[in-house]
């Protein structure tokens, strides 16, 4: 099974109305006085950081990519909760934790610590507050919305070809990504539909028009990429942890962020990208 047909698996179990159908970044769990938002994302050794990479990075990328979740739906971090696998530099596992707690501000509240034999695999789950209401989901983009991206794609790519080949460009977008907290919670408020792009912007761009059931159509030279040469690649490989949200027309957005489209009644294919439609989701991003 692949991750999208074992999570369609999944959709099919009783779910809670928090879970959103198993279609969004978090949980949004409504408790009355407070909107809880809830998320857990894994690290996996050779599949999301290289075997040889610093320890302080995958601590800080482990909980920089569940705050980008957070930032997606405007929630405010209230703690995380962390799945250490032990093996080896722990202890710069847990330098790089201090120095990303501390940027975010936010507490460790608990988590579990185990010895394993196979491929070293970390899972943290972050807990938020909503700070407005509705919570944004990446069903809600309406035909006549503009589309906005905070953050740049292609960044973490040459950072990655760069530990990986050592071609000399920056790698901190990849090793130390950066979870757009509060862009996101400015956002919140006025997006009818946001989400944050973890898997390649085409692909998390396709999801979002079949949640919505709208067209997305994305103008690919707006698109703010790390490497103009190579746009097409900057546009699909993923990790970046920039955040996409459908703003209703007219509406600008109250922070840094570049228009990229618009929001159009759904046609014949879910996304349009430089006026080609893009009818099925495969080679648009990164799936497990
Ligand atoms: N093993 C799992 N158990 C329960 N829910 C899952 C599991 N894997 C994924 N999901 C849910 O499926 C949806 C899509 O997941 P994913 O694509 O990983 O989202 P994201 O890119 O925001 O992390 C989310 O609602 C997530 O909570
Ligand atoms: C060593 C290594 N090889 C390949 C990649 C590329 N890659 C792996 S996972 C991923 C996308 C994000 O990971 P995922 O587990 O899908 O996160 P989620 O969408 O659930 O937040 C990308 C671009 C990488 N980050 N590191
Ligand atoms: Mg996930």
């Amino acid at each position: 099974m692949n991750e999208s047909a074992f999570i369609e698996a999944l959709r099919l179990l009783p779910t809670h109305p928090a879970a959103r159908g198993l279609a969004d970044d978090c949980a949004v769990l409504d408790l009355g006085s407070e909107t809880l938002i809830l998320t857990h994302d894994m690290l996996v050794e050779g599949t999301h950081y290289l075997p040889e990479a610093d320890m302080a990075d995958v601590a800080w990328k482990l909980v920089a990519t569940n705050l980008s979740d957070l930032a997606a739906k405007g929630a405010e971090p209230v703690g995380v909760l962390i799945g250490h696998m032990l093996g080896r530099d722990d202890e710069r596992f847990v330098t790089g934790l201090a120095k990303v707690l501390a940027h975010y501000e936010v507490p460790l509240l608990g988590g579990d610590t185990v010895a394993g034999k196979g491929t070293r695999t970390h899972g943290l789950t972050a807990i938020g507050r909503a700070t407005c209401t509705p919570v944004p989901a990446r069903d809600g983009a309406q035909p006549g919305d503009t589309l906005w991206l905070v953050g740049e794609v292609g960044a973490a790519m040459l950072g990655f070809e760069t530990l990986r080949d050592g071609t000399g460009a920056d790698q901190a977008a990849y090793s130390r990504p950066h979870a757009r907290v509060k862009e996101g919670q400015a956002l919140a408020p006025l997006a009818h539909a946001m989400m944050d792009v973890s898997d390649g912007l085409l692909l998390d761009a396709f999801r979002m028009a079949e949640a919505s059931e709208v067209t997305l159509a994305i103008d690919g030279a707006q698109v703010p990429v790390a490497a103009p040469e190579r746009r097409l690649e900057c546009l699909t490989w993923g990790d970046d942890y920039a955040l996409l949200a459908a703003l209703p027309q007219g509406t600008e957005p109250p922070c840094q962020a570049t228009r990229i489209g618009t929001v159009e009644p759904r046609g014949f294919a879910p996304l349009f990208l430089d006026r080609e439609p893009v009818l099925n989701a495969a080679g648009l991003g990164y799936s497990h």
